[in-house]
Order: C-alpha cells, then sequence, then structure tokens
C-alpha cells in the first residue's frame, strides 16, 4: 500500500521540481529573461532548443547548448582554479572568495549549486557552514547583494501574519531562525547572523534532500546589542539595542503564529540564540509546535553518540558510560544540552542509585551548590562541595586544578574560548584515568575551538581521541600513524531531526525521538572504526546517516503515536513499514538536483 504512495510521492516530487507543491503540469509559467533570473528554474546555456523556443529564450542566450555535466565541470574547474590562484593569500581572503564564488553560482543557478554541493559536500561545507559562514556573518553588511529568506524585525509588530504571505514559495518544510544573539562563538552579530539560517537550510538539501524552494532563513531582528554594529554605518538592522523581556517574547510569539497560521505543518529549528532566550523559547514552544534547538538539543545527541563512541573506544560496555569522568567547560546552551543528555542516558543504562561523575565550569570556574545566583538550568550539575572537597577541589576551582585532580575520562569544550585547553591543560589530559583519553574541543568557528587537533595530539598524547566542531585535517603522527579527527558537529543530526520529524507529521519533537536520533548515530559506526578513533562517519556519507537518523525519528514518533503521517502517507501506513522501509520511505522523499523538462514534449 504504501509503496503505491511512494510511487505517487516520487512522481509527485519529480513534477515539484518545477512546480512547487501543486500537482498537474510540470510546466513554468514564466517566459524569457524572468525564467533566466530565477535560479530555481533557470539552466543557464543548458536550456535546450525546445525550450528556447517555447519559452521565449531565443536570441537571450549565447546558441551552443552545454550540457549540465560539462557546466559543473566548468564550474568545478574555476573553482580549483580560483584555489590555485590564491594559495598564497590570507585564509580570510580564499575563504571569502570560496564563498562568493558558490554564493554567486547559488544565486543564478540553484539545480547546478546544490548538484555541485551534494557531490563535493566534504570540500564545499566549510565553506557554506562552519567555519566561514561565522566569517561571512562578520562581514555580511558588506558583502551583502542579494537577499535570502525573511526578516522580521522589531518595527514589524502586528504585520507578520500579513507580511509572512510576501514569502513566493507556497509551501514551506523548514525553517530555520535565529535573533543574531550568540552566533557561533562569535558573540551578538545582530542582523548579520542570516548568515547561519542560510548555512543551516543548505546543509538540510545537501543532507536531508529538503526541496530547496521549501526552506526558509528567517532572522528576527529585535537590535543587538554589539556597540561595533550600532556604531557601523554599513550594518543593515536595526539601530537599536536588544528588546527584553515581554517585548522581545511578544515578537517571537508573533513570528511562530505567522508562520504556524501559513504553514502549520513546518519543522522550525531555533539556531543560535543566547542561552536565556533559547532555554526559554524552547520551554514556551516545544509542545505548541513542531520545533527543536539545534544548539541544545542537536549538539546534545551528537555529543552523547560521540561519548558513547569513547566508551567502546576504551574497549567497554556502554553501560560503562556512567563511570566516565567527564568534564565540561561552558556552561551555556550547548554544554547545558549535551549534559542533560547525557545525564538521561546514564539514567536508562545505570542503576537508579549510579551518580554521573559530570563536573560543569564556566567563566567563574566550577560550578558547585556554594556558586551564588546560579543559573537555574545549570543548578543539577552543581558539584556539592562535600563531593569534591577530599579531591581537593572547591567553587570557582580553575579547569587545571579540576583536570589534574580529577583526572577525567573525557575533556569537552564548548566555551566559545579559543586556546583554552593550552598547554598545560592538554599535557595534564595525559594523567586521565582513560586509556583513551577524549578531547572534544566543539565550539566554532575554528579560531573558538579549545584547541587544535594538533595541539591535542602533540601535548595530550597519540592515543587521545579527538573531535571538534569545526573541521580540522587528520594529524600525521609519524610512522605511518595517523590522529584522526572527528568533527563533533550538530550537523550530524539536525537535518534527520527535521526530516524524520516532517515525514512523520508529529505535532511535536519528543525526547525519545531526540534520543533515538542520538542511539542511531551512536551505533552507525563499527567497531573497527571505532578502535581507530572515528567516532562519527565521513561527511561524505550525510545523505545516507540522515536517512537513518530520519528514519529512526519517524519510527520512534510512530511508537510514541505521534505521528500523524505526511502528505499521501498517513499514520498507519508508516507503522506498518519495518525499519528497513523506513529508511527507504525517507531515502524517497529526498530531493535530487537534475534538470526538469519546462515545457511539455509535443
Ligand atoms: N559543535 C557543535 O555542534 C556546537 C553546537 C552548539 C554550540 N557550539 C559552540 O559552543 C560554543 C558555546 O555555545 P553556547 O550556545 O553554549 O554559548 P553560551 O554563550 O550559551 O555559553 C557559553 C558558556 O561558556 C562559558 N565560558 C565563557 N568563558 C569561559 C571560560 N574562560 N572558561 C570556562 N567557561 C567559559 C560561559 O560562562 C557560558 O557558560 C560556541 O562557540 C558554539 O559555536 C558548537
Ligand atoms: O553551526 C555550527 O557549526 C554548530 C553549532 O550550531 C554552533 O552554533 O556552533
Ligand atoms: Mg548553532
Amino acid at each position: 500500500m504504501w509503496r503505491l504512495a511512494l510511487s505517487a510521492a516520487s512522481n509527485l516530487r519529480r513534477c515539484r521540481r518545477y512546480s512547487t507543491a501543486i500537482p498537474g503540469p510540470c510546466i513554468v509559467h514564466k517566459r524569457g529573461a524572468d525564467i533566466l533570473h530565477d535560479p530555481w528554474f533557470n539552466k543557464d546555456t543548458g536550456f535546450p532548443l525546445t525550450e528556447r523556443d517555447r519559452l521565449g529564450l531565443r536570441g537571450l542566450l549565447p546558441p551552443r547548448v552545454i550540457s549540465f555535466e560539462h557546466q559543473y565541470a566548468r564550474f568545478m574547474e574555476s573553482y580549483r582554479s580560483l584555489e590555485k590562484n590564491t594559495r598564497d593569500q590570507p585564509d580570510s581572503v580564499v575563504s571569502l572568495a570560496k564563498w562568493r564564488i558558490l554564493n554567486r553560482l547559488h544565486d543564478r543557478n540553484e539545480t547546478l549549486y546544490y548538484r555541485v554541493l551534494i557531490d563535493n559536500i566534504k570540500d564545499f561545507a566549510p565553506v557554506i557552514y562552519t567555519p566561514t559562514v561565522g566569517l561571512v556573518c562578520q562581514n555580511y553588511s558588506g558583502l551583502f547583494r542579494r537577499p535570502r529568506g525573511m526578516y522580521f524585525s522589531a518595527k514589524d509588530r502586528g504585520e507578520m501574519m500579513s507580511m509572512i504571505y510576501n514569502w513566493p514559495g507556497h509551501q514551506v518544510d523548514m525553517i530555520v531562525v535565529t535573533d543574531g544573539s550568540r552566533i557561533l562563538g562569535l558573540g551578538d552579530l545582530g542582523v548579520q547572523g542570516i548568515g547561519i539560517p542560510i548555512g543551516k537550510l543548505d546543509m538540510y538539501v545537501a543532507a536531508a534532500g529538503i526541496n530547496p524552494q521549501r526552506v526558509l532563513p528567517v532572522m528576527l531582528d529585535v537590535g543587538t546589542n554589539n556597540q561595533k554594529l550600532l556604531e557601523d554605518r554599513l550594518y543593515l538592522g536595526l539601530r537599536q539595542h536588544r528588546l527584553e523581556g515581554e517585548e522581545y517574547l511578544s515578537i517571537v510569539d508573533e513570528f511562530m503564529e505567522a508562520v504556524h497560521a501559513r504553514w502549520p505543518k513546518a519543522i522550525v529549528q531555533f539556531e543560535d540564540f543566547q542561552m536565556k532566550w533559547a532555554f526559554e523559547t524552547l520551554q514556551r514552544y516545544r509542545k505548541r509546535f513542531c520545533m527543536f534547538n539545534d544548539d541544545i538539543q542537536g549538539t546534545a545527541g551528537v555529543a552523547l553518540a560521540g561519548l558513547l563512541g569513547t566508551v567502546r573506544a576504551q574497549g567497554r560496555p556502554l553501560t560503562d558510560f556512567a563511570n566516565q569522568k567527564i568534564v565540561v567547560v561552558g556552561a551555556g546552551s550547548a554544554g547545558l544540552g549535551v549534559l542533560n543528555m547525557a545525564l538521561q542516558a546514564v539514567s536508562r543504562m545505570a542503576e537508579p542509585a549510579a551518580k554521573p561523575q559530570f563536573f560543569l565550569l564556566d567563566k567563574n570556574g566550577l560550578i558547585t551548590k556554594e556558586r551564588k545566583d546560579i543559573d537555574p538550568a545549570a543548578a543539577p550539575f552543581a558539584k556539592a562541595v562535600g563531593e569534591i572537597e577530599g579531591m581537593g577541589l572547591g567553587e570557582g576551582a580553575t579547569l587545571i586544578e579540576v583536570v589534574k585532580k580529577v583526572k577525567p575520562h573525557v575533556l569537552l569544550g564548548l566555551s566559545g574560548v579559543g586556546g583554552i585547553f593550552n598547554e598545560e591543560v592538554l599535557k595534564a589530559m595525559k594523567e586521565s584515568d582513560s586509556t583513551k583519553p577524549a578531547i572534544f574541543a566543539m565550539s566554532n568557528p575554528t579560531m573558538n575551538a579549545e584547541c587544535t587537533a594538533v595541539e591535542a595530539f602533540k601535548h595530550a598524547g597519540e592515543n587521545v581521541v579527538f573531535a571538534s566542531g569545526s573541521p580540522f585535517d587528520n594529524v600525521d603522527l609519524g610512522n605511518g600513524k595517523v590522529g584522526h579527527v572527528n568533527q563533533a558537529n550538530n550537523l550530524y543530526l539536525f537535518p534527520g531531526i527535521g526530516l524524520g520529524a516532517l515525514l512523520s507529521g508529529a505535532h511535536f519533537i519528543s525526547d525519545r525521538m531526540l534520543q533515538a536520533a542520538a542511539e542511531c548515530l551512536a551505533t552507525y559506526m563499527t567497531d573497527e572504526e571505532i578502535q581507530m578513533g572515528i567516532l562519527y562517519p565521513s561527511i561524505n556519507s550525510i545523505r545516507d546517516i540522515t536517512a537513518e537518523v530520519g528514519a529512526a525519528v519517524i519510527r520512534t514518533a510512530v511508537a510514541e503515536e505521534l505521528a500523524e503521517g505526511h502528505g499521501d502517507v498517513g499514520a498507519r501506513e508508516l507503522a506498518q513499514m519495518s525499519k528497513e522501509e523506513t529508511v527507504q520511505y525517507v531515502v524517497h522523499n529526498m530531493w535530487y538536483p537534475v534538470y526538469g523538462p519546462l515545457v511539455h514534449e509535443k
């Protein structure tokens, strides 16, 4: 039954390539230059003669028809020559030049753009995503040429319900929204933070096969507290300090209601909100809308999968996770998200009396119950002083003191502070109680990483398991040995969480759906890979892992009776699918960039 629905769905999808959600003839209603200027329809020199004739394109293009493959090769050639020609220039200049050439293609021809992105994801992810996206956000006002996505500002109060209809796409499946208040580890970048939703949604298209016509990057511009930006004459956002309290929430409320009114089934991913609003909005909306916070929940799942991998790497059973001493540096949305999920995992796998050995530090050092004005979200992880004074530790102990005294199995950074795992701290990790100590320097972009891969292997020893949020090259340890670098980045989960939630039709995203996503990622790697220190799959197989994660999310939604189905495939059909069939169903729903016909053949 669902197979029928599947083939109907895939026919419809082919049709949708050019006709949005409306079934019927796959014919473009635009003509002439309007088609060439629409990146969704544009094929550049690839329009066949029949289309040139019938769509009023004759004479608007050079006469020779160039195949898609040829166009692809031409683009890659210009990209490679740009790499060659900029070899001696500073990294930031090269990165921005690469971003520009990709962005220009994105603006002109989406089909070709997404194909080169999918096929070269390992090379291009660092350009459209972390680390270059950070640089792009920092320079956004100067780089701005064409708008992408939607901007709702504090000045739009009361107007959002009508503004949302200004978006030209009929259907939106996936929205990534930010208020720009904590962009990677770069702080408050105001309206310039729009680069993050754009980059995340590019990953949604590449990894999850979300149709690019159905994605919507959103900036909620409620002002900025970044004085430099407020004084920058090129700054494109509101020149006012950030709204606070109820004023702030009323803007986010209005936006969420407008989105829900127009696209009730769209998934909304909150991204790079400062901690207080990250937690507050998650709590406020998570049962009312199908939404999640990637920095809290996506990051947690990826980190947990990596942490379970480090237990396997030590040759220990997974239940030993409960005994791992984990030092988390950074008590923000990401660090607390990780600890909350790790706590849930411990309580699932260990004796009820098991006491997780988590140590949490923020900018004021080790957090204990003696901490004044402790953030309620951090309170469950604050150490009782009696528990640690025997180790010679107390409130506010420094990172080096904690590492020396605790001898942790894992040192995990989500602090946003570059280089905080300095030589002394890394050397202290040599005394870890683990045979394979793990160092996770998860802060982004690269310059904010707590340490580099080279530093970790050099100072903490060659047997460490290393992961970073932004990519580093593997490290040559000499004698043919390689120090493997893992990218512990939420990109391994958010596309599958979003796609799984969408296809399940669940009206909210439950903890168990998120746990299923993390467990799926954790079990993806073989023992052999794990032994080599490889905790996550290659980013080249991101579509594959996303299909598995998406299926795990759907199956959990079904098991929890939250799934309502999507399109032609109802809850009952989802429930009848085997695990493999669910994966196939997800794969079938992934959009893939090819030039489709724009006119009927006669
Ligand atoms: N790899 C990933 O997938 C991933 C996901 C989410 C966030 N991140 C990164 O994590 C970082 C933090 O994100 P967040 O949302 O939690 O930010 P946040 O602002 O909510 O939290 C930052 C935390 O770090 C602490 N901190 C600051 N300076 C410190 C110091 N010197 N020593 C110890 N702690 C210190 C702060 O007190 C705060 O608790 C960012 O760089 C972000 O890019 C990475
Ligand atoms: O954007 C990323 O690369 C990961 C994460 O969401 C972050 O905020 O750093
Ligand atoms: Mg983020």
